[in-house]
């Protein structure tokens, strides 16, 4: 299962997220998130990531001219939208820059999944997250979940990655309900918003693996 952690701004934290096996690690360039990070220093930090894990750009409706620094800066495997954009924004995405897309989708209800199909054949993989809460500044990272039972008979022809307020304490049942290809976490693994922590990233993967050994 592909596991990444979003939200990366210190050495420390990217370590701990590569030597606990992360497969991906997330850069947020999203200015009103406490977890924005600058291209170059996005660029610094992904380093001990080469050859390791996917280095992926969190961006939330960005334009042409962003999306053209972060990629020459960051040099990313694959670009997270997390944002309104549509099908045909992914496809011009996809064809501007030759990099995977994985589109964020908000979920609460079966009409929002319904919605995600919209993406089959476009995005490279889909990341279920929760609605963000009425008010709220951020569209992801504000660690609330969906009902995840609304994953069930889901026809996926999309890989996706589950995510939206999971951590140590509910990522388990979360793998045994929805059996996701990938999990995405960031608030879960924060002392305080934007400040992540080595201790809650090693639990995190701890009890990632107690759940896998349990389901083998
Ligand atoms: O984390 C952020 O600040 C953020 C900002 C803008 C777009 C996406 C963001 N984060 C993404 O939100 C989900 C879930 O986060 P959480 O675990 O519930 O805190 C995660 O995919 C991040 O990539």
């Amino acid at each position: 299962m592909d596991i990444k952690i979003c939200g990366l701004s210190t050495e420390d934290t990217v370590a701990a997220a590569l030597n606990g096996g992360a497969t991906h690690v997330g850069f947020i360039f999203f200015p009103r998130s406490p977890r924005h990070v600058a291209p170059q220093q996005a660029a610094a930090l992904s380093g001990a990531a080469k050859g390791r894990a996917q280095v992926v750009a969190v961006t939330v409706d960005a334009d042409d001219a962003t999306l053209d620094t972060l990629v020459r800066v960051v040099e990313p495997d694959m670009l997270q939208l997390h944002g309104e954009e549509t099908p045909e924004r992914v496809r011009a995405v996809k064809q501007r820059f030759g990099l995977p897309v994985m589109k964020a989708q908000a979920i609460s209800n079966l009409a929002d999944l319904t919605a995600a199909q919209r993406f089959a054949g476009v995005a490279d993989r889909l990341l279920f997250d929760a609605k963000a809460p009425k008010g709220a500044v951020l569209p992801g990272g504000n660690g609330v979940a969906f009902d995840w039972t609304l994953l069930a008979g889901l026809d996926a022809s999309l890989p996706y990655m589950l995510s939206g307020g999971l951590n140590a304490s509910n990522v388990g049942d979360a793998v045994a309900r929805t059996n996701p290809s990938g999990l995405d976490i960031s608030s879960g693994v924060e002392r305080t918003p934007g400040i992540k922590d080595v201790a809650l990233i090693e639990s995190f993967f701890a009890a990632i693996r107690s759940a896998t050994q349990r389901a083998a």
